[in-house]
């Protein structure tokens, strides 16, 4: 064989190095002619696009970590004034939508045509992960949405909100105790912490004891499932954002095995208990038992008990982070604006006197309450962007756009959200922005930190009450200061997906009571 391949290259009258050499110049080329074999759709389709770069298209710096993808939608939707733009994630020809009306109709009118999101899902080597509602594809999606959305009624979610103040005395605890040696705090730290505490009882009906001194195994967990400084999983949640062939190829898991193996554990720990004792706390978890007995009765196949695991370690993934760091900003701005911050205390105090305590009907009357906490994620959106894939053909052609099966579409919420047609002066922390006055003006997809839709956060009343009943808590007792280690500018993570502060957010605590 070897022979007969020197007898071929002494015909050519090449050596081996150079055809050595011939072959790997082929390859590269043909991988570059591969990547750029889409670049010319938005070209052909009269779409208004942005030049790609070779194999990258429009992301590589995303790639190289420079920027947020959120980022990246924000520059390049400040800088066109058509109603959409033509781009390319690596090979894959993508739109980002600047036109409101569009979005609605992405979001909303034509769900049917972009039910799914573009994340990766691999459903042969992550059971785990694809059995997630955030990545679960339609038709299951349609399924599985539908049978949990009963869990985030009002009247499960007032049970719930009995483990949440639980949760917030925990913290004051806990703050009431560090403040003895140290009135400087790292917020991001006790948000952190607090939100564990509150996911975890929610979704577990465990007491997950982030605020005892001996450490806690769930902490340790949530800090393998998101740990942006660690490189290799900044390069996974761009991989199943971006790549989804190189998921499949190295079988990337979205939640690493040991983490998911322990939440497993817990999971079926605790539910074996109740169903031998027979108890229930009004928490997810009954809710999710509910659904594994109508599972058993009603034989469907596709809510084995791992789409039942799945929901609750996706509670926790999905609830922790987010809740955190939409806690720890708010902090940070209040500190910022203390006129704002006296206002919000002012009408706790009330309200805290005529109910007895931060009760849940406390918090529902807490109206300047609820214009800081949606100020605070107008300012901070923490999924900056929102995805979606094209299922089939689709034309609107109101908006001029014709997509084909498996392009991508992104919604810049971030971009929307410092947008000075909607919001203007965007970087002033303005609670009033949310009178509803001020609000009915807008256009209603001018504000999308939940998402719109079908798809919209199925936690979002869990998520805007925890965060209430948390800064409720902290603002009755302390008042929240900047102090000479609060770092000025607190940059974005460009390591991550969602919206984190980069470094720790120090904070003075003063008693007020
Ligand atoms: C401040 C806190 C939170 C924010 C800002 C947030 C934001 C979001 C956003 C933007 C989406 C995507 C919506 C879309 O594509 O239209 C989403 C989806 C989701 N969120 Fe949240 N979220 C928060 C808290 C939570 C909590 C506490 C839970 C669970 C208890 C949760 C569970 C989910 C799930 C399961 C989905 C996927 C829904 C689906 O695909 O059907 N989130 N969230």
């Amino acid at each position: 064989m070897y022979s007969q391949f020197s007898n071929f290259l002494q015909m050519l009258q090449i050596t081996i190095l150079e055809a050595a050499v011939t072959i790997c110049v082929m390859i590269v080329a043909a991988f570059f002619i591969f990547m750029g074999r889409n670049f010319n759709r938005w070209k052909k389709d009269n779409v208004p696009f942005l030049k790609p770069k070779p194999i990258f298209g429009n992301i590589l710096d995303v790639c190289r970590m420079k920027i947020t993808f959120g980022e990246l939608c924000k520059n390049i939707y400040d800088g066109i004034s058509t109603p959409f733009i033509g781009i390319f994630i690596l090979d894959k020809p993508g739109i980002i939508i600047k036109d409101l009306d569009l979005v609605r109709d992405v979001l909303i009118k034509d769900f049917e045509y972009f039910m799914d999101r573009s994340l990766a899902n691999n459903e042969k080597n992550d059971i785990m992960g694809s059995n997630m509602l955030f990545l679960m594809k339609s038709p299951k999606w349609n399924i599985v949405r539908k049978k949990m959305t009963p869990i985030f009624t009002t009247s499960k979610i007032k049970m719930m909100s009995a483990l949440m103040q639980r949760c917030s005395e925990q913290m004051m605890d806990y703050i009431s105790k560090k403040t003895i040696e140290n009135t400087v705090l790292d917020v991001r730290d006790i948000s952190v912490k607090y939100a564990v505490n509150s996911i975890t009882s929610a979704s577990f009906g465990l007491e997950a004891g982030c605020f005892e001194e001996s450490g806690s195994l769930f902490r340790v967990v949530s800090e393998r499932i998101y740990n942006w400084k660690r490189f290799s999983a900044a390069i996974q949640t761009i991989c199943f954002f971006f790549a989804p062939f190189l998921v499949k190829l190295f079988s990337m898991k979205f939640i690493d095995t040991m983490s998911s193996n322990c939440l497993k554990e817990y999971f079926w720990k605790t539910m074996n208990e109740r169903e031998t004792k027979n108890v229930s706390r009004g928490d997810l978890l009954d809710i999710l038992r509910e659904m594994k007995k109508q599972e058993e009765t009603e034989k469907l196949e596709s809510l084995d008990e791992n789409v039942i695991v799945a929901q609750a370690v996706q509670f926790f993934a999905a609830g922790f982070e987010t809740t955190s760091a939409s806690l720890a900003f708010a902090l940070l701005e209040l500190a910022r604006n203390s006129e704002i911050q006296q206002k919000l205390r002012n009408e706790i105090v009330r309200i805290n006197e005529e109910y007895g305590s931060i009760s849940y009907n406390g918090l529902r009357d807490m109206e300047y309450l609820d214009k800081v906490v949606h100020e605070t994620l107008r300012k901070y959106p923490i999924l900056p962007f929102l995805d979606r894939r094209c299922n089939k053909s689709y034309n609107n052609v109101e908006h001029g756009l014709k997509l084909q099966r498996d392009d991508l579409v992104y919604i810049p919420v971030l971009a929307i959200h410092y947008d000075e047609k909607y919001y203007p002066n965007p970087e002033t922390f303005d609670p009033e922005r949310f009178s509803r006055e001020n609000a009915e003006k807008r256009h209603n997809m001018s504000y999308l930190p939940f998402g719109e839709g079908p798809r919209v956060c199925i936690g979002k009343r869990f998520a805007l009450l925890n965060l209430k009943s948390g800064l409720a808590h902290i603002l009755l007792d302390y008042e929240v200061k900047i102090c000479r280690k609060t770092v000025s500018v607190h940059c974005i993570n460009p390591r991550g997906i969602t919206l984190q502060p980069k470094s720790e957010v120090y904070l003075e605590f003063v008693k007020v009571r």
